[in-house]
């Protein structure tokens, strides 16, 4: 069985040291300013200023498995910022960049946008951000998204969460979802399901295999299932919630 629930010690963030960074430094460059095209298919790892060692989650499972809704509640309770890719990429439609209309079209067909699109944004996300903790959600979709921020980022994510749902559960709540989204029908939500089961479960499976990741029963009300969350983040307290226990503190005085 490659489904294991990682030990709690290993939720301990690791940063490289990489080129990228030192150039950044050198030339006043953000990591995403600081790749071409080109450059993307050589970059050395390396995320942030140096010292800064954010702490990221992947968040992965099927077309309506929760997982928005779950990252939702995460942010109330743990004050990780969330970054949906497909929120990420939704917003270059809207903005009317120049990948726009590639991006539409391969929503609208419920198939996957180029990892360097989507890294990028991701990376600019994140360094636009005061944060130190990330929930990423939606990505990676597959082992080439994975490779590719892996090498550019330089760090793997500290833990992986997993939303396991039944694929007739995911396709009613897509389809009761009602957000106007142009994937929100039945033949885009059918090709989105075999496009996860063909390239994301591998991804899940990698995370498994390296004793990160925590599947999640996504069967229950949101607030059952956000249960079953916590303690995967309560782990992380001492590190990640001092602005929550200060808060607290102060209100206890
Ligand atoms: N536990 C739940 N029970 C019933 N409905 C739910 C539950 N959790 C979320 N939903 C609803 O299901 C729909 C899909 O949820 P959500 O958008 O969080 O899924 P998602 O995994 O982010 O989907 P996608 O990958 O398509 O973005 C939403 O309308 C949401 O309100
Ligand atoms: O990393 C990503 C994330 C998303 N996409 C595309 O966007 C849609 C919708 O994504 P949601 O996570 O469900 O909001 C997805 O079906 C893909 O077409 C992507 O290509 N890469
Ligand atoms: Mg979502």
């Amino acid at each position: 069985m490659w489904w294991r629930v990682t030990s709690l010690s290993q939720l301990v963030s690791s940063s490289k040291p990489s080129l990228l960074n030192q150039m950044r430094a050198a030339y006043g460059l953000k990591l995403w300013q600081a790749f071409s095209t080109e450059d993307f298919k050589r970059a050395e790892g390396g995320l942030c200023h140096p010292g800064r060692t954010p702490v990221t989650t992947f968040v992965l499972g099927g077309p309506g498995s929760g997982k928005g809704t779950q990252c939702t509640k995460i942010v109330e309770t743990f004050g990780f910022t969330h970054l949906s890719a497909g929120d990420l990429l939704r917003k270059e439609i809207s903005s009317n960049t120049e990948n726009g209309a590639m991006i539409l079209n391969t929503i609208k067909e419920g198939k996957i946008v180029p990892s360097e699109v989507t890294v990028k944004l991701i990376l600019k996300a994140i360094e636009s951000s005061e944060n130190d903790r990330f929930l990423i959600d939606g990505f990676p979709r597959s082992e080439e998204n994975r490779v590719a921020y892996e090498r550019v980022v330089g760090t793997e994510p500290d833990f992986v969460l997993f939303f396991d749902c039944p694929e007739e559960e995911m396709v009613k709540r897509v389809l009761n979802r009602n957000q106007g989204r142009i994937d929100d029908n039945i033949d885009t939500v059918k090709e989105r399901l075999r496009v996860f089961t063909a390239l994301n479960l591998p991804v899940i499976k990698y995370y498994s295999g390296k004793g990160k990741l925590y599947k999640i029963d996504a069967i229950g009300t949101e607030d059952e299932i956000f249960e079953r969350v916590l303690p995967v983040f309560a782990a992380l307290r001492p590190k990640t919630c001092n602005n929550i226990l200060q808060k607290q503190a102060i209100n206890e005085k």
